[in-house]
């Protein structure tokens, strides 16, 4: 299976975008509008504050989920036993975010979200009909003042040997959300589970933009854009001394959301949260 990276500035852009989103689950965007001086800005500041004991002032809020998530209560991917080697801090507009780094990722939510609703309308315009039909309304509505979209800070730190065996950095997972927007991290690592059943590398370049559907887009398209597995391998060599950043931000509709017959969007991740055992 072959990502094809899709140049936006492309006339025809959402039409190849959407296309490799049906297909495989991801897409892979080149020349996107978001700023790499702001993204180069926030790897720096938050790396280094996860070197240093303030995160721990900002420790998770158990029904909010914002705040910093450390390696000792990070998630456990659905079906595995072990926690992932990862320790992250979760933005969200209403929330907490660190006095010791600048205000750069709340200016990075702003850009991720807009580009996000952007990249959703042209998922909704190239929504078959039927599928159309059966959309409880317009995706674009389903984000309109949602403060559920959150931006992950996420950081692997260096390996050093001593991890539990079988622990990786991120074991093969789908997403919950709608659509997940992830600039191209610090470090290669990310894998996606192709329809051949065999694991394929995500382009990644400097300057990469990948997009994935995530679980609620899957279900209120009924599988048309399928929220397809992926992980985060764990690095071998010099790779392994050191730390990897990355940046999802996930799209997510307003709690009271209709997705299917079976779910609203506050219902279902409020299962899917059980599951990972980040919440009680
Ligand atoms: O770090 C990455 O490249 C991917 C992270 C991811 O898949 C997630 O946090 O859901
Ligand atoms: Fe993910």
């Amino acid at each position: 299976m072959l990502i094809q990276p899709v140049d936006y500035r492309d006339p025809d852009a959402a039409k190849k975008f959407t296309e490799s989103l049906h297909n495989t689950g991801f897409g892979v965007l080149t020349n996107h509008p978001l700023s790499q001086t702001l993204l180069n800005t926030i790897y720096q500041e938050w790396y280094e504050f996860f070197q240093t004991d303030a995160k721990h002032k900002y420790n998770y809020d158990t029904e909010k989920m914002d705040g910093y998530f450390s390696p000792k209560v990070s998630e456990t991917a659905k079906g595995f036993a072990k926690r992932d080697l990862k320790e992250f801090y979760h933005v969200y507009p209403w929330g907490r975010v660190p006095s010791e780094v600048s205000n750069a990722a709340r200016e990075y939510y702003e850009q991720g979200n807009q580009l996000a609703t952007e990249l959703l309308q042209w998922v909704e315009d190239h929504t078959p009909a039927d599928i159309k039909a059966k959309y409880s309304m317009p995706l674009s509505d389903m984000i309109t003042d949602s403060d559920m979209t959150l931006l992950r800070v996420l950081h692997y730190p260096p390996l050093n040997g001593d991890e539990e065996p079988d622990a990786v950095r991120a074991a093969a997972h789908g997403d919950i959300n709608l659509l997940t927007v992830l600039p191209a991290a610090t470090q290669a690592g990310l894998q996606v589970l192709g329809k051949d059943d065999a694991w394929h590398d995500v382009p990644c370049d400097f300057g990469m933009l990948i997009v994935n559907i995530g679980d609620m887009l899957d279900e209120a398209s009924q599988g048309y854009y399928p929220s397809t597995i992926h992980r985060v391998l764990n690095p071998t060599g010099e790779e392994a001394k050191k730390s990897r950043i990355s940046l999802p931000l996930f799209l997510h509709p307003r709690p009271d959301v209709v997705l299917s017959e079976r779910h609203t969007s506050g219902s279902y991740l409020q299962e899917r949260l059980r599951e990972l055992g980040v919440k009680k």
